[in-house]
C-alpha cells in the first residue's frame, strides 16, 4: 500500500492517492473524520486551525462503504483558500501588490528550498514545505488503518513530553497500558494529568515569550503477528522502513525502537527479552527490543519514540538575511502554531499505518481480503503448532 499526495498549504485542497488496496476492506466515514479532528487539535496549536474543519470526501476506490481494489482517492478543503485566491492563483498573474517571502525561516525549508529552486519568493517553498500536507497523510492513512484494524491491529500514540514538561513514568513497561480515553480526552493528548498541566503552561509560557516548543510521543502498535519484515535485505527490515517512513514527517529528529538510546548504555543481560513458553506459546519476559528484532516483529506491542523539533516560526524571530537587499534582518513571523506534538503523533501512527498495512500484504497477499485473511489465520494456526 503506497500514497502520494499533492496541494499547497493555501490552494484551493489537498489531494491523497492511495494505491495497491485490498478489495473488501470495510471503510468508516466517521473514523476517517475522527482521526482528522485528532491531527487537527492539540493545545498550542495557531488560529489556523479555527479557520479549518478537516474532513476527508473520499472521490474514488470505494462503494457501499468498500474498498473496490482500485486506488482510492480523498479529497480535503482548505477552507483558508478563499482568503489566499488571488496570492494563490493557479492561473491569473501575480496581484500588483503581491508581497514575496523574501525573509527566510531558520529551521524551516525557506532559505535551502529558493536556493534549490531559483525561486525569489520562499513561499514558493513553505506552502508544499508546510505541514498542511500531512492532513492528507492522515486523510490516506485511513485505508491502512481500516485494514490493520480487520485483522486485529490497533494503533495509538501519547504525548511524553513538550518541552521541559515530561510525564513522570513513562515506562517501556507500561507502553501499552493507557486507555484510549485518557490520552484523547487531554488537550496534549498525554495521559498522566499532572503532566499534561505542565505541558500546556509550558506551551503558555513559550507563547507568551514569542518562543516555540517541540517535544517527544511514543506510537504503540497491539496485535501485530510475528515476522512481518524481514533481514534479509535492507530494504525488508521493518526498522529501516519505519524509521524512514516517521523521518518523513516535517521536524521529527529522532527515533527510537524499544529502549533506544538507552540500550546502548546497559550491558546485555539488562536489555535483550528472554524467551519463555506460556501456554504453549513463545513468549518474552520484557519487550526492551519495543517489538523488533532482526527487522521482523516479535508479537510483542510495537513501541517507537519519535522526537520533535521546535516549530520554526518564532515570533521573536531570529536572525535572518533578506533576498533582496541582502541586509541582516529578523526572520518573517507569520501566523503559526507554538507547538504540534500531539498533532504530530497522529500523523506518525499513519506512517505506521502504511509501513505495516505494506508488511501485511507482503506476507499474506495483497488484492483481497478474504484471501488475506485466511492466510493470516493459517500462518497463526502453523505458529501455534511450532509452539508445541
Ligand atoms: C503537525 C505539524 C504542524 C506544524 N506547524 C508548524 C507551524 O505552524 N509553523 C512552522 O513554522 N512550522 C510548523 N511545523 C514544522 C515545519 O513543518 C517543519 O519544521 C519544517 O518543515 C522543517 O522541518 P525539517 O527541517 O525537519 O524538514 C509543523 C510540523 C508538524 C508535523
Ligand atoms: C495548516 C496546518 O499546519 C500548518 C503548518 C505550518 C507549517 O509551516 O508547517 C504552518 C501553519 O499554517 P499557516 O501558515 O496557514 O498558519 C500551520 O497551521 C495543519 O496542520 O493543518
Amino acid at each position: 500500500m503506497r500514497y502520494v499526495t499533492a496541494g499547497e498549504s493555501h490552494g484551493p485542497c489537498l489531494t491523497a492517492i492511495v494505491s495497491d488496496v485490498p478489495a473488501g476492506i470495510k471503510i468508516s466515514e466517521a473514523n476517517l473524520n475522527a482521526d482528522m479532528a485528532r491531527r487537527q487539535a492539540g493545545y498550542g496549536r495557531g488560529d489556523r486551525m479555527i479557520i479549518e474543519k478537516d474532513t476527508a470526501r473520499i472521490t474514488g476506490g470505494v462503494r457501499f462503504g468498500r474498498t473496490l481494489g482500485s486506488p482510492v482517492s480523498f479529497v480535503v478543503e482548505n477552507r483558508d483558500w478563499r482568503n489566499w485566491t488571488d496570492r494563490m492563483a493557479v492561473f491569473d498573474a501575480p496581484p500588483a501588490d503581491l508581497q514575496r517571502e523574501v525573509t527566510p525561516r531558520p529551521g524551516h525549508a525557506d532559505l535551502v528550498g529558493v536556493m534549490k529552486t531559483n525561486s525569489d519568493d520562499c513561499r514558493d517553498i513553505l506552502e508544499r514545505a508546510s505541514a498542511r500536507e500531512t492532513a492528507a497523510r492522515v486523510a490516506a492513512s485511513g485505508i491502512p488503518r481500516e485494514f490493520l484494524a480487520e485483522l486485529g491491529v490497533e494503533i495509538t500514540s501519547y504525548v511524553i513530553s513538550i518541552g521541559p514538561a515530561a510525564m513522570r513514568n513513562a515506562d517501556l513497561a507500561k507502553a501499552a497500558s493507557y486507555s484510549p480515553l485518557s490520552i484523547e480526552s487531554s488537550p496534549v493528548r498525554c495521559p498522566d494529568e499532572e503532566a499534561a498541566e505542565a505541558m500546556m503552561r509550558a506551551i503558555d509560557r513559550a507563547k507568551s515569550q514569542g518562543e516555540s516548543l517541540g517535544g517527544v510521543f511514543r506510537v504503540v502498535v497491539t496485535g501485530l503477528v510475528p515476522g512481518l519484515g524481514g533481514y534479509e535485505q535492507a530494504n525488508s527490515r521493518l526498522t529501516s522502513r519505519l524509521g524512514g517512513a516517521l523521518f518523513s514527517i516535517p521536524a521529527m529528529k529522532g527515533v527510537e525502537f524499544g529502549l533506544g538510546f538507552e540500550a546502548a548504555r546497559r550491558p546485555g543481560s539488562e536489555v535483550h527479552d528472554p524467551i519463555v513458553l506460556e501456554g504453549g506459546a513463545f513468549a518474552r519476559t520484557s519487550n526492551n527490543a519495543g517489538g523488533l528484532e532482526g527487522g521482523m516483529t516479535t508479537g510483542a506491542p510495537l513501541v517507537i519514540t519519535v522526537a520533535m523539533k521546535p516549530i520554526p516560526t518564532l515570533m521573536t524571530p531570529l536572525g535572518t538575511v533578506n533576498l533582496d537587499t541582502l541586509e541582516p534582518v529578523e526572520a518573517s513571523k507569520e501566523r503559526s502554531d507554538t507547538c504540534a506534538v500531539p498533532a504530530a503523533a497522529v500523523v506518525a501512527e499513519s506512517e505506521v499505518a502504511f509501513v505495516l498495512a505494506d508488511a501485511y500484504q507482503e506476507k499474506f497477499g495483497g488484492d483481497a481480503m478474504a484471501d488475506i485473511k485466511a492466510s493470516l489465520a493459517a500462518y497463526r494456526e502453523r505458529l501455534r503448532t511450532i509452539s508445541r
